[in-house]
């Protein structure tokens, strides 16, 4: 969940923890403030005295030590959650949970379900102006609305019908496609959220396969294949991929480079450990910002490669990299 400071994000968790007994769901939730003061955190405990809570204080999310994350979620999910809640600071981009999300650690255990941006209706309007100095925060808030799966344009009690049309108009600028929705007190129909969430107990194992001649096993993490003309009715717009590399298949920087440089245009984000070279060193390779960086790194797990996108198309991403892969077992 994400929004600018006083947007109504804490407001919506709350009444989100409410509801969640009622879709048969065990809720756990992340919090992250930017000051030492843990406001929000104490709000929470009083409305839902025994909510599972890890919080992760002064500092933003998006700056916080991938470790620190991952061992609150580890933390969160010892006691089982069906559904965790990360409520972000009013200055974190969305993406950068993402990121933290197909950490080794967690890829096997989370899947990122729906991205929700809450937009304070009185202020959203003026953000470009009142912060024209500092780039970044116009562009992280900028990117909140453009990467939502659902939109909550929250506050419309604090602004005139007129005025609401062109905040609408001026959201559907960044972001056309997704949900958006007017509301007060972050109130809107929960079932637009929680319906496609299912109960521990009867989740499906997410979709495997096994190609021993590609020595590929691949879990897809996103079940929903969206494609660049269908709009996603579920899961998020964000998406990742995941494609463990058998230990066996090693391959060099440059035909790693190539697949991400032909899809570049479509990934925000892109990492892996890697097997290079005939050494059949690990690499960390990181690709962000459009720029690739690899370091050698003494991990010993499975090599795999993770791409970020927004609204990928999965298969043609999957195809593609299987056609690579044969092409290279021929040379
Ligand atoms: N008038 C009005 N006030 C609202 C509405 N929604 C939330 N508020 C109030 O706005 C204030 C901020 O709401 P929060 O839910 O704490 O916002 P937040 O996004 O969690 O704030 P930060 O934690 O500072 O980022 C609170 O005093 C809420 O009661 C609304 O629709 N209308």
């Amino acid at each position: 969940m994400s929004g600018f400071l006083g947007s109504g994000k804490t407001t919506l968790l709350i009444r989100m923890l409410q509801e969640t007994a009622d879709f048969n769901l065990v809720p756990a939730v992340l919090m992250n403030e930017l000051g030492k003061q843990d406001v929000d955190g104490h709000l929470l405990q009083e409305a839902s005295p025994d909510v599972n809570l890890a919080k992760l204080l002064d500092g933003c999310i998006c700056c916080s030590k991938k470790s620190d994350i991952s061992d609150a979620i580890k933390q969160l999910l010892i006691r089982k959650p069906d559904v965790i809640f990360i409520e972000l600071t009013g200055v974190a981009n969305p993406e950068e949970i993402v990121d933290a999300l197909t950490e080794p650690v967690l890829l096997p255990y989370v899947k990122l379900h729906k991205v929700i941006t809450v937009l304070d209706a009185e202020n959203v309007l003026d953000y470009n102006s009142i912060f024209a100095s500092d780039r970044e925060l116009v562009h992280t808030l900028r990117r909140q609305m453009e990467v939502a799966d659902v939109l909550i344009l929250n506050k419309i009690d604090l602004v005139s019908d007129k005025l609401l049309k062109t905040i609408e108009k001026t959201i559907r600028k960044y972001n056309e496609r997704s949900l958006l929705l007017p509301t007060t007190h972050s109130k809107f129909d929960l079932n637009l959220i929680f319906s496609d969430l299912q109960p521990r107990q009867s989740q499906l194992v997410s979709s495997t396969s096994f190609n021993k001649n590609m020595h590929m096993h691949k879990i897809i993490k996103s079940t929903h294949e969206s494609t660049d003309s269908t709009p996603s009715a579920s899961f998020s717009r964000i998406q990742s991929i995941s494609i463990p590399i058998s230990i066996e298949l090693s391959m060099s920087q440059r035909f790693i480079e190539r697949y991400l440089a032909d899809w570049g245009s479509k990934l925000l984000r892109a990492k892996g450990y890697l097997m290079i070279g005939p050494q059949r060193e690990t690499f960390l390779m990181q690709f962000a910002g459009k720029r690739m960086n690899w370091q050698p790194t003494p991990f010993k797990g499975t090599p795999y490669l993770v791409l970020i996108g927004l609204d990928l198309n999965v298969r043609t991403l999957e195809e593609d990299w299987e056609n690579r892969l044969l092409e290279l077992q021929h040379i």
